[in-house]
């Protein structure tokens, strides 16, 4: 299986991102800058958190125009797992890959730590080796992790088992219903703010975050490996 890693000016989470994929995981992983127009070779495609474009108009803002986003578009539309953390996340919204917005954290800061998550759908291709209501641990990093969206998609979002993680006991920034983490209807693009990437191994604090890439793997082998 082959993960892309988009890079754009700013990104500073994507070296930890390859490193989950090529030496936690064991998979096949690329860095592809933001100017690239083909993303047919890669069956999942990652985009890593930081300041893209500095962050400047809002998070994510300027990002969602680089060429490589209708590539992304068209990964999601083909139905490959698309993931997108932290400012990958705030960038999947800005491109309308996942709906709702972000706000600025309800405290205005900064936050930077770990954090607690309960898996509320364990039922996705990015979830399926966790257990269901699994409380784990990941790190956040975000002055912009406020989601917000509006009655009917939070209905929406709801009745589709939607929400994929919930803060677990407090919620860091404010966000509504306390998601830290959501899929599209179709349940192959997740966008979330807390750092899986960065929560791979006992030495960092947590391996918790393995399992959501296990998960991509796990399905990737159910579709595509043919055994006798
Ligand atoms: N770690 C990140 O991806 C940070 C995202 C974004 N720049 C923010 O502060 O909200």
């Amino acid at each position: 299986m082959k993960f892309a890693v988009i890079v754009f000016p700013g990104s500073n989470c994507d070296v930890d991102m390859y490193h989950a994929i090529a030496d936690e995981l064991g998979e096949e992983v690329e860095y592809v800058w933001h100017d690239e127009d083909d993303l047919d070779r890669f069956d999942a495609i990652l985009l890593p958190g930081g300041f893209s474009y500095g962050d400047y108009l809002r998070s994510g803002a300027i990002a969602r125009f680089s060429k490589v986003m209708a590539a992304v578009k068209k990964a999601a539309e083909a139905g490959k797992p698309v993931l997108g953390v932290c400012n990958g996340f705030q960038i999947l919204l800005e491109a309308g890959l996942l709906p709702g917005a972000m706000r600025r954290n309800q405290g205005l800061k900064f936050i930077c730590r770990p954090v607690q998550l309960a898996v509320e759908n364990n039922e996705t291709m990015f979830t399926s080796a966790y257990e269901k209501g699994e409380v784990i641990t990941i790190p956040i990093a975000h002055g912009e992790g406020n989601y917000y969206c509006d009655e009917q998609t939070l209905e929406r979002l709801v009745e589709n088992k939607q929400i994929v993680f919930r803060y677990h006991g407090e919620n860091p920034n404010g966000s509504l219903m306390d998601i830290a983490g959501i899929v599209n209807e179709r349940g192959n693009v997740l966008g979330m703010m807390p750092h899986p990437e960065r929560a791979v191994d006992a030495l960092l604090g947590s391996a918790d975050g393995l399992k959501l890439f296990r998960s991509i793997v796990n399905y990737w082998r159910e579709t595509h490996v043919v055994t006798a």
